[in-house]
This record gives structure tokens, C-alpha cells and sequence, in this order.
């Protein structure tokens, strides 16, 4: 039985089509990450399979059933992008509040040791740093001992040392058995915690694979030159993008498509070549789930 599953689900708000046609399974113990740029639907996404939101066509499943099914949301934990706390209250009263939902909570010190929380239990919330209010949230998700734990951009804001204290507990929770997706925008920290990578964009699944895979995928190179000359279709140009004389070509391989920039006797002045973000990779990506069109399909790089 997978854990939570989307099945071409589509969901709009207003005239915005933050997700169309996205099929996604989760399976016990799997750590997938969903990467991509801002807006691409993640947290949209995230939403549905919480129950949080419904989708506006096709079907969502979390633990077996409807997500917003009071049993499976207490073998649930999530912790969205946003949180507030409640600002009176001690750290240890307000994970002491959360526990008390759930049929078979984890106890208080388990909850904290696991997010080196234990040296602030008797802080009130208000008076954390936004990093140790952070850490607090996410450390909730855990709580009520769930299967399965939802995370929207769980170390958002976090220096490095409690970027890798939170990464250290849900590593934790994962090889107890946890199932875990979160969202993320680097490739980076879904490596460091993820085997399997979503690529979330404009509200399609552009890849759905190891992170290997994906680190592949997203490698381009962006090879910017001035040239009074139409550049000739070169093997390995992924997309082109002009401004008057400037181009700029998007690669995976910079070092070869110079070479054959050079041997298709093309005339060029002030070559630069860099890495790329994740957003301009994304324009590479070619949609492999959907049956738009080749025209459709050139619109995302252009
Ligand atoms: N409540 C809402 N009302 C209207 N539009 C919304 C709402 N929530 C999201 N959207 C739109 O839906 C699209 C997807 O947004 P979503 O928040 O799911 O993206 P995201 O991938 O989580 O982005 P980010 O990385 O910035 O959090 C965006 O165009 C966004 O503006």
C-alpha cells in the first residue's frame, strides 16, 4: 500500500494553475524531496496530501483514505512553511499540547533530544530566534510518533550547524521506519537526506528520480557570447535565449558546445560560461510526463 498518493490531480486557485495533472506515490519508508522553483506547486502539493486543501480534479490518498479522515491524520505529521506559536508558553508545554493529540506520543526529552531542543524547554516561545522557532516547528511534526511527516521548507532560515541538527533527526525518524517528503529549493539538502527527487515546475512533475539522476539533469551550464550570427542547431544546446547580439545557451556540456561553436567557424566575442540556478535549469527540463505538444514544450524555454 503506498502511504500518500496523488493521482492526476489538478488544482486551481482562482485563474492560477498551481498544479495540473500530477500523479505522485509515496511508499512506506521512503525520503523523497520535491524541488523546485518558487511557486512550482510544491507547497500546493504538500497541501492536498494533508488534507489541508482539496484538489479541484483527480484524486489524493494519505495512509489508505480520504487525508482529511480524522484516523489517518493522527498517524500524521506535518510542518508547513509558515508556523506560529503560541508565544506565552514554554517550549516544553507547547510539544507537552502537541503530544496530547495523539494516542501514543513520543515523550517531551525524546521529542527534544532528537532536535537539540533540550536546552531551551523552558524558554517561551516568543522569545526564541526565528532559527530555534523554526527548529521548534519542525521538531512538532514528530511528536505523535506519525508514519509519515510532511516538511515545507523545513530548514528555511537555518545556519549550518542547525540545518544539520534538524537534518540529524529527521535522518533519525527515517531510519526507524518514518516515511518523510519535504520540499526543498536546493538539490543540495535533498541530497543530503533524500534518495529520491521530485522536480516540481509550473505544476508539473518535470522528473521523478534518484538523486543522482536529477544532479544530471540540472547540471547545465549557461555559455553567453556576442555573435552577429545565427547560431547553427549544435548538438548538446539544451535552450537559447537572445538580446540583440548577445546569446546565451543553456548546456550540459559547456566545454564541448564551445568546441563546436568554434569549429562551426562561428564568429564570437566575450565568451563567459557559469553555472546556471535551479530555475534556469529548469527550462531544460523537458516535460516527460505530459502529452503537451513540441510547440507547448518550447514555450518553457523560451
Ligand atoms: N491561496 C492561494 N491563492 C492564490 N494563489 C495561490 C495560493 N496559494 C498558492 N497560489 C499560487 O499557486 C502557485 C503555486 O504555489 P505554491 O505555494 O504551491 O508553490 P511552491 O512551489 O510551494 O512555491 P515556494 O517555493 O515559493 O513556496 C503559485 O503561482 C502561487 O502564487
Amino acid at each position: 500500500m503506498m502511504l500518500a498518493r496523488a493521482v492526476e490531480v489538478t488544482r486551481r486557485y482562482g485563474d492560477t494553475l498551481a498544479l495540473d495533472r500530477v500523479s505522485l506515490d509515496i511508499a512506506p519508508g521512503e525520503l523523497v524531496g520535491l524541488l523546485g522553483p518558487n511557486g512550482a506547486g510544491k507547497s500546493t502539493l504538500l497541501s492536498l496530501l494533508t488534507g489541508v486543501r482539496s484538489p479541484s480534479a483527480g484524486r489524493v490518498e494519505l495512509l489508505g483514505g480520504d487525508p482529511r479522515r480524522p484516523a489517518s491524520r493522527r498517524r500524521l505529521g506535518v510542518t508547513p512553511q509558515e508556523t506560529g506559536l503560541p508565544a506565552s508558553l514554554r517550549v516544553g508545554e507547547v510539544v507537552d499540547f502537541v503530544r496530547a493529540h495523539y494516542p501514543d506520543p513520543m515523550s517531551r526529552d525524546e521529542v527534544l533530544a532528537r532536535f537539540g531542543l533540550a536546552d531551551l524547554v523552558r524558554r517561551q516561545t516568543g522569545g526564541l530566534s526565528g532559527g530555534e522557532k523554526r527548529r521548534v516547528a519542525v521538531a512538532l511534526a514528530f511528536a505523535g510518533r506519525p508514519e509519515i511527516v510532511f516538511l515545507d521548507e523545513p530548514t528555511t532560515g537555518l545556519d549550518v550547524e542547525a540545518r544539520r541538527s534538524l537534518w540529524d533527526g529527521i535522518r533519525e525518524f527515517h531510519t526507524g521506519g518514518g516515511t518523510v517528503v519535504l520540499t526543498s529549493h536546493y538539490l543540495e539538502e535533498i541530497e543530503a537526506l533524500a534518495q529520491r527527487v521530485v522536480v516540481i515546475g509550473n505544476g508539473r512533475v518535470r522528473a521523478d528520480d534518484t538523486v543522482s539522476a536529477v544532479r544530471g539533469l540540472v547540471s547545465v551550464r549557461r555559455v553567453s557570447l556576442t555573435s552577429a550570427v545565427p547560431m547553427p542547431a549544435l548538438p548538446g544546446l539544451s535552450a537559447t535565449d537572445r538580446e540583440g547580439d548577445r546569446w546565451h545557451l543553456l548546456t550540459p556540456d559547456s566545454d564541448r558546445l564551445v568546441r563546436d561553436i568554434v569549429a562551426a567557424g562561428v564568429p564570437f566575442t566575450d565568451l563567459e560560461v557559469r553555472p546556471t540556478s535551479l530555475e534556469e535549469a529548469f527550462l531544460t527540463l523537458t516535460d516527460r510526463t505530459s502529452t503537451d505538444t513540441p510547440e507547448e514544450s518550447c514555450l518553457l524555454s523560451s
